[in-house]
């Protein structure tokens, strides 16, 4: 038994592989499970495969290889199920502009051929703050509360899954921060989210999971607290009380980056490690006549770890395709 099936993933995609008929591999052997009820961020570089990855789950594109099942149900055999249980906010604002709120959102739930329900309506648009806007035509709202519809519309007919794509793709940081309340409100409704974004601060604001895709591959999945941990390197920086042209010769084995006002040296050190190597560099930093004016140390964030792992997949595949040609 794998521990997909005894943990009952809500999606469980396997060996997943896209070919577009240009034969351009855009998926390629992507595994991945996501819970019920987590928010997993899909991160990736423009053109990484998030959103034909999403449409592979939604039934929009069709995979050329592999296998997704969404609620324990195939995508391709039972794709009315399936679909069904999905709701896509898109990212582009998709609205019909002269239909009120409520009508808009009403509708949606009617094309899934789900009995109206009036009480659902009022509580999925409380919840989004746009009750007070239910009769107001979608071309009188503002940026924000389009976006918002697009959330309603597509949690009305109960999905059980929710696909954000793009979310806060090119809003102001106010909005940013709204669409992350909303998305942390519905995830106590007990929908799963997967959002994708190529904002680092966005999955680490709101995700509990995170995986990196790059090129069509996902380098790695892990919560999100857990890589930060993991993949992470701190640094210590060293004010020294005077001007330094250059690194001391019997600091050398440091590697310190010294500032460009030669006034400070960073060293950087895994947290893994059995010795971090402070105390050493410390001591030596003494032994070299150096007075220390003060210390500072950091953690990496999410953005660099997601810059050096994006990075080393270009090396690798660089390097890769210079053998092929060799
Ligand atoms: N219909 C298609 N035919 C051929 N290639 C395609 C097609 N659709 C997408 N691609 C290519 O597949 C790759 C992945 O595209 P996709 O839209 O999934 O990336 P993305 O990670 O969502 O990027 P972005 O952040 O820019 O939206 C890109 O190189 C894109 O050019």
């Amino acid at each position: 038994m794998t521990d997909a099936s005894r943990t009952d993933p809500m999606i469980a995609i396997a060996g997943l592989q896209k070919t577009y008929k240009s034969g351009f591999e855009a998926l390629k052997n992507v595994d991945l499970t996501i819970q019920k009820g987590e928010i997993l961020a899909l991160l990736g570089p423009n053109g990484a495969g998030k959103t034909t990855l999403i449409s592979a789950i939604c039934g929009i594109t069709m995979p050329t290889g592999g296998s997704i099942k969404v609620g324990g149900h195939d995508i391709v055999r039972e794709a009315g199920k399936t679909r069904r249980m999905i709701g896509l906010v898109p990212q582009e604002i998709t609205l019909e502009p002269f239909e009120t709120v409520l009508n808009t959102v009403r509708f949606s739930r009617g094309l899934f051929g789900m009995p109206s329900n009036p009480a659902l309506m009022e509580e999925i648009l409380k919840k989004l703050s746009l009750w007070d806007k239910k009769d107001t035509q979608i071309k009188e709202l503002s940026g924000g509360m389009k976006r918002r519809v697009l959330i309603a519309k597509a949690m009305a007919h109960e999905p059980k899954v929710l696909f954000l794509d793009e979310p806060t793709a090119g809003v102001d940081v106010e909005l940013r921060k709204e669409m992350w309340d909303v998305v942390a409100d519905l995830k106590e409704t007990g929908v799963t989210i997967i959002l994708t974004t190529h904002y680092i601060e966005e999955a680490e604001a709101i995700a509990d999971r995170v995986a990196i895709i790059s090129k069509g591959r996902i380098l790695l999945v892990d919560e999100k607290a857990a890589l930060i941990e993991r993949m992470g390197k701190r640094s210590l920086t060293i004010d020294f009380d005077k001007q330094l042209s250059a690194v001391p010769d019997s600091l050398a084995a440091y590697d310190l980056v010294m500032s460009q006002d030669g006034t400070s040296a960073t060293y950087t050190y895994d947290t893994r490690a059995d010795r971090t190597g402070i105390g050493a560099l410390l001591r030596d930093v003494n032994a070299a006549g150096l007075s220390v004016r003060d210390l500072h140390t950091a953690q990496s964030s999410l953005e660099e770890i997601f810059v050096s792992l994006v990075e080393h997949d270009t090396d690798q595949t660089t390097a890769a395709s210079a053998g092929e040609a060799a």
